[in-house]
């Protein structure tokens, strides 16, 4: 488990971590969403004991990571730019990591390197941008860490690939209890790989949700009339959101589709349907109801 207690992190005058609080579970998947600046990657760089916090500490199964480099040794963290020298190539710097991870695994390294789509002779700092966050991927997971920290590990993976990587991160969260968390704008991606979703701005925790819970709660519905009824109907459901184009609503509801359905055929539409909300969508609009203008921070 890794608690986040209470972290501030300044440069200069800018905050960019602010008195931020955050439970991560053994074995679960966490996304980090949030407007550019909004503090994702210091606050990745702090989980993952390379900054030290101005405020606050991070305990991984109740151990601070400051000055305890056995406990920061179970974490890996591929930054947003991941750093290799120039004459880095995945089989040397395997070589190096040998060495220095106790939990290497040879066989698991040999089989990313049959399915990432790359060379494992080729200089990495010559590789695409894409590429070279393959290549850090196969060797953070070949140290076997029980924490994974990503800081936009999509960024310029095509799709195929992208799934790839969704689908190993997946396998080994189920088969080592591997921890993760995944900081990106990429909230398609974030849907189909995490448990937990938080929403980071101006360096503060705005929301914390599970995505089943999110993406249970709410639907995205349009409804027509003939005759529209009186406004007082939206009272009988939890709408939380309307836009209307004459006798057409789209509706934002709260709520099950057996919960509001049969509320809303009793008002004779003549046309109905109910589709369940992109994350993106969901994210938009419960901040919009939290208050917050959502063009500047999503
Ligand atoms: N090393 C640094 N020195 C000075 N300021 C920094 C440093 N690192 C981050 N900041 C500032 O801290 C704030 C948070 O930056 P951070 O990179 O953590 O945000 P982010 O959420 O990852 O942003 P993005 O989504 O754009 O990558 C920004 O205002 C940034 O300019």
């Amino acid at each position: 488990m890794i608690e986040v207690n209470h972290i501030t992190k300044k440069f200069g005058k800018v905050t960019a971590v602010d008195d931020f609080t955050l439970t991560v579970n053994r074995g679960s998947v966490l996304g980090i969403v949030g407007s550019n600046g909004g503090g994702k990657s210091t606050l990745l760089r702090i989980m993952s004991g390379v900054f030290d916090p101005d405020k606050g500490e991070v305990n991984i199964n109740g151990i601070n990571i400051l000055n305890n480099p056995s406990v920061k040794g179970e974490c890996f963290f591929i930054p947003d730019y991941p750093y290799f020298s120039n004459s880095s190539t995945l089989e040397n710097t395997a070589f190096l990591f040998r060495s220095l991870y106790p939990n290497w695994n040879e066989n698991a390294f040999k089989q990313f390197c049959s399915v990432f789509p790359i060379d494992p002779d080729a200089r990495i700092i010559d590789m695409s941008k894409g590429m070279q966050r393959q290549a850090a991927l196969i060797l953070a997971l070949s140290t076997c860490p029980r924490y994974l920290l990503l800081d936009e590990i999509f960024d310029g993976l095509d799709p195929v690939v992208r799934k790839l990587v969704k689908k190993i991160i997946i396998d080994n969260v189920s088969a080592n209890d591997m921890t993760v968390v995944v900081a990106s704008h990429n909230l398609r991606e974030l849907e189909e790989l995490c448990d937990r979703i938080c929403l980071m701005h101006k360096g503060k925790l705005l929301l914390e949700r599970e995505i089943d819970e999110i993406k249970l709660g709410l639907r995205k519905v349009q409804v027509a009339f003939t005759e529209v009824p009186d406004n007082s109907f939206f009272n009988e459901i939890n709408v939380i959101n309307t836009w209307r184009n004459g006798n057409i609503f789209n509706l934002t509801i709260k709520g099950t589709e057996e919960e509001f359905m049969p509320k809303l055929q009793e008002l004779n539409p003549i046309y109905i349907s109910a589709v369940p909300m992109t994350l993106e969508e969901i994210f938009i609009c419960e901040m919009g109801v939290a208050g917050y203008d959502t063009e500047n921070i999503l």
